[in-house]
């Protein structure tokens, strides 16, 4: 073949074909496959879509249904600016397909790079699943199930992400339900969506849900909402959420079944029994890594309690010559951490003897809900459990120029700093662009820049939104 290849282009069952390097995933670990592996013979096993969880399923798709749920929900705010605005219509097949008639033809044209373009010459890409049958021995097959073949290598990488949880609940399977791969590909809306989970994917689709007219009932079994964020933050998020759509706290569902059109959840909270109906349900409960898929265990790469394949500071496994990277092996299962530590493998392969390690100091996240938060650093409890001092300094976007504007009146930057130093511990934000408003809090940590030297060292913007950062900061109570 004169460019890259298919797998089973030969159509042999068991052969066997020895490779330089073989990644597992076309997530993180399609990125590492550049020019500069152009003199090794590289094989990309890839089970599902091309492109990965993020590319398909999960960021890019969300945050377009988020940016146009943030437009739906204007009208419920803008009067309060003097504005009346309507929604008359949501016209779901139009935004669905707006979304994936983007996103579809970039996973083909990836994978469509791989097989034809020539600059994969010494590239195959195979579509099946890959397993682990001795220590470099990887059996792949075929996604019909009708071929396999045996790939070794000298050297590999575990890029295989993590799926959806399905807790088990009686039945759940028998009920029918969605995850986050398939809610967003819904023929059309529901009148009522039940949502089990209260973490990321649940608030996001929440936001996304409600603002287009459904229904929303979500059933988290802690008692507030986004229970990893600092606790002020996820109090905030909880009490504004409970506003826009049913929030049911401490309720564990403990049976799930079909009545006539409708689903039926019983659930179980202090309050005693609940019956919850709905049209849709969406499970949203955290997501495991594919390692057992992998079968990791006969290659002598371990795997810690939860299934998270353990790495070294390098992202090497317990083996040598096998990396892993993203959510397969890593506690933070995001995009940008598994783009980091693919930047990383990447490194290491190409100059073995000049090693680079990951940085895992500082990663923020962002919940792109409504509103949106976002976070790096220490929380405060956290400091609190770990016996670190702190000084905290908070700021409103009431009460910054900017958020007059606005006319916010729930949002806050919370930034926690060494009161020694002032060197910045952790920032939490909840309120409009969070995700962008805090991105010179991470530069500064990252940098090691103290609170004051941020604060005055530089112009801010007025009357812009990182004013509630500068503002934040000079509230910090510093000894010095
Ligand atoms: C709904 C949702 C929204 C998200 N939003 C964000 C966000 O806004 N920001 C953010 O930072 N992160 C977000 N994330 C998380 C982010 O998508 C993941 O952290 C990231 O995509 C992980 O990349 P990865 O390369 O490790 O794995 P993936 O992208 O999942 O790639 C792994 C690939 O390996 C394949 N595979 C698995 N096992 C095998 C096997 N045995 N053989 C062959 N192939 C195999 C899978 O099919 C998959 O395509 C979101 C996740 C979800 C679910
Ligand atoms: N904006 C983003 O960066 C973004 C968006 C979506 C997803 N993600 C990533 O994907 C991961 C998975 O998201 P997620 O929301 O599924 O997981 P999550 O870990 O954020 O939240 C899951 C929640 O479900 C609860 N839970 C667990 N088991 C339960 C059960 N049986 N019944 C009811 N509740 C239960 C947990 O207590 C937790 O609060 C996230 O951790 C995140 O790393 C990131």
């Amino acid at each position: 073949m004169a460019a890259g290849a298919a797998g089973w282009g030969t159509c042999a069952q068991w052969g066997v074909t020895h490779y330089d390097l073989v990644v597992v995933g076309t997530g993180s670990g399609n990125t590492i496959v550049t020019k500069q592996f152009a003199d090794r013979k590289v094989a990309i096993v890839e089970r599902g879509i091309f492109g990965g969880t993020c590319l398909n399923v999960g960021c890019i798709p969300t945050k377009m249904f988020v940016h146009t749920a943030d437009l739906a929900a204007v009208p419920s705010h803008s009067s309060r600016l003097g504005v009346d605005e309507k929604l008359t219509g949501v016209r779901w097949p139009d935004i669905r397909d707006r979304i994936f008639g983007r996103i579809d033809p970039i996973s083909a044209g990836g994978a469509e790079y791989r097989e034809h373009h020539p600059n994969n010459v010494n590239v195959t890409l195979y579509h099946g699943t890959g397993r682990f049958t001795a220590e470099r021995e990887l059996t792949v097959t075929a996604n019909d199930g009708g071929s396999s073949e045996v790939l070794t290598a000298d050297q590999f990488v575990l890029a295989a992400g993590s799926r959806p949880i399905v807790p088990f609940i009686p039945g759940l399977e028998e009920t029918g339900f969605h995850t986050s791969d398939t809610i967003m590909r819904l023929p059309s809306l529901p009148r009522r969506l039940g949502i089990i989970g209260s973490g990321f994917v649940a608030a996001e689709f929440a936001h996304v849900f409600s603002s287009l007219g459904v229904e929303v009932t979500l059933i988290a079994r802690s008692d507030r909402m986004l229970r990893h964020e600092d606790s002020e933050i996820a109090k905030r998020y909880t009490e504004l959420a409970a506003e826009k759509y049913t929030v049911k706290l401490l309720h564990e569902t403990v049976h799930v079944w079909r009545r006539n059109d409708a689903i039926v959840l019983k659930t179980l909270s202090p309050a005693g029994a609940d019956e919850i109906l709905v049209d849709e349900l969406l499970v949203a409960v955290g997501r495991t890594p594919n390692s057992d898929l992998l079968d990791v265990g006969v290659t002598g790469v371990e795997t810690e309690k939860d299934g998270r394949v353990v790495v070294d500071e390098y992202q090497q496994t317990a083996v040598e010559g096998i990396y892993a990277l993203g959510d397969v092996c890593s506690p933070y299962q995001l995009k940008h951490v598994a783009n980091h530590e693919a930047r990383v493998v990447q490194h290491n392969l190409l100059h073995p003897d000049d090693r680079i390690k990951s940085d895992h100091r500082y990663v923020p996240h962002a919940v792109f809900g409504s509103p949106q938060v976002a976070s790096v650093g220490l929380t405060e409890e956290e400091a609190i459990d770990q016996g670190i001092p702190y000084a905290v300094g908070r700021e409103a976007y009431a009460d910054i120029a900017y958020g007059w504007a606005m006319e916010d009146t729930t949002g806050f930057a919370k930034i926690l700093a060494d009161p020694d130093s002032g060197l910045l511990l952790g920032a939490h934000i909840i309120g409009p662009q969070a995700s962008t408003v805090i991105q010179p809090i991470i530069q500064a940590m990252s940098f090691g820049l103290d609170a004051h030297t941020m604060a005055r060292g530089q112009y801010w913007i007025h009357p812009a939104m990182p004013e509630l950062i500068e503002n934040a900061l000079l509230n910090i109570k510093l000894k010095n």
